[in-house]
């Protein structure tokens, strides 16, 4: 049924939802668009306006193939709404749901896009900061590309952030994605564009694996990997491609590539990854082995199918599901650095070729279940301290570059 969204706009039909409302295919005067129109429930919530006028802010002037341009905001009674391009196709993450993982051609051809797009965006003085496949649009009516790829564009500015004069303090809260959040995030250091090259390089990651290089678990977990843990090889991955997805996950922000390097260093890859099938990698557990420390108590660790050890990521939109590390927005509190140190042991996750086992894996989960009776003392710190901190920064947004290091208590 159509309806009406200010003046000169008409909805005609949902493409899709998101957290904080409803995507709509719309008609303008100029033609058809995307409207993405807040939940009405969510209308009076400062925060999330705040948003749409942020994307609608950092996108003015913006005209790039590779980026969805924000064509207007509305405000009418209760409807406040974006308007935007209109993609025909769907989102990075359905297409990588479908298919689990993408032949290296194609990832390569669609991240080069994205790339081309945080240029774009970098050259104008944006910082995107939640660089992941539910924010990456493939538009099925654009021509195809290597490997098959359609177009890619970049969407979701709502958290983005125009890129400001160094900050003399550190952030205290955390926005974004756990599993793409750059390592200088999670120390609490501000967001330039290294933070995007990095969150793409997951991307990238994710789109060869079928998972992200440091995800899974608890959100503090997946925190502190970003800082600590090295990334492991994936089994038959091109060397070149190999190297470049190192160095943009590279721990020092500085030593990433810039957008438009990366972008070219990918095109120049495509040729010589013509007609390779997709790689063929087992996921690792995402319950890492932790030896027990002491006899069986009371106050086991929870297991990893326990709600209570999954509800670290916060949504920003009130009652929505908060129970992912790929979870739009999440905002936590920046772990301490003795939080980050963590245990003696490692959780990286180490991909393996199919049929190899390792200690841990889902063959050995029930053995490793039996044994694995409590978390370490720095487990279980950094896991209350990041649960807590994320509730408490459910308010948190875009202040946190100018405020003061001031972590709350940690129960
Ligand atoms: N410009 C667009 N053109 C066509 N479809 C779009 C456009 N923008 C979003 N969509 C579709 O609408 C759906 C919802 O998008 P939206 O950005 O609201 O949510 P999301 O990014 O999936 O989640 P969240 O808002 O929680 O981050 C997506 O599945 C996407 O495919």
């Amino acid at each position: 049924m159509a309806r009406k969204i200010g003046s000169r706009y008409t909805a005609h039909q949902i493409l899709g939802r998101g957290s904080a409302g409803t995507v709509w295919l719309g008609e303008g005067p100029d033609g058809p668009v995307a409207i993405k129109l807040l939940r009405e429930d969510l209308a009076s919530d400062q925060e999330l306006v705040g948003r749409f006028v942020q994307e609608r802010t950092a996108l003015l002037g913006l005209e790039h193939p590779h980026v969805v341009s924000v064509r207007d905001l509305v405000v009418d009674g209760d409807d406040v709404a974006l308007v935007m391009d209109l993609v025909r196709g769907t989102d990075l993450r359905t297409r990588l749901e479908r298919e689990r993982r993408l032949a290296p051609e194609a990832a390569v051809a669609i991240v080069a896009d994205v790339a081309d797009g945080l240029a774009a965006a970098h050259a104008a003085g944006v910082v995107h900061r939640d660089v992941k496949p539910e924010n990456v649009l493939l538009d099925m009516q654009g021509p195809l590309g290597p490997g098959g790829a359609h177009p890619a564009l970049l969407t979701d500015f709502g958290v983005a952030k125009l890129i400001d004069a160094p900050k003399r303090t550190r952030a205290t809260k955390i926005i974004g994605t756990p599993d793409y959040l750059a390592p200088e995030i999670v120390e609490g250091l501000p967001a330039r564009a290294a933070v995007d090259i990095y969150a793409l390089a997951t991307v990238l990651y994710e789109l060869l694996a079928g998972f992200t290089p440091f995800g899974g678990g608890h959100p503090g977990a997946v925190l502190r990997r970003h800082v600590t843990e090295t990334v492991v090889p994936l089994p038959g991955i091109p060397d070149e491609l190999w190297q470049l997805i190192v160095q943009c996950l590279a721990k020092a922000p500085a030593s990433r590539l810039r957008a438009s390097e990366l972008a070219t260093r990918l095109r120049e890859l495509l040729p010589a990854l013509a007609g390779l099938p997709a790689l063929e990698v087992d996921e690792p557990d995402d319950d890492p082995v932790v030896e027990p420390q002491e006899e069986p108590s009371a106050q086991a660790a929870p297991s990893a199918g326990d709600p209570a050890r999954r509800t670290g990521a916060v949504s920003l939109v009130p009652g929505a599901k908060p129970d992912s590390n790929r979870d739009t927005h999440t905002s936590m509190r920046v772990p301490a650095p003795d939080e980050l140190a963590g245990g003696a042991r490692g959780t990286a996750r180490a991909p393996r070729t199919p049929g190899t086992p390792r200690p841990g894996s889902a063959r050995h989960r029930t053995a490793a279940r039996r044994r694995r009776i409590t978390l370490s003392v720095a487990g279980l710190a950094l896991v209350a301290a990041v649960g807590a901190g994320a509730w408490w920064a459910t308010s948190a947004d875009d202040t946190p570059q100018d405020a003061p290091h001031s972590a709350p208590p940690v129960p």
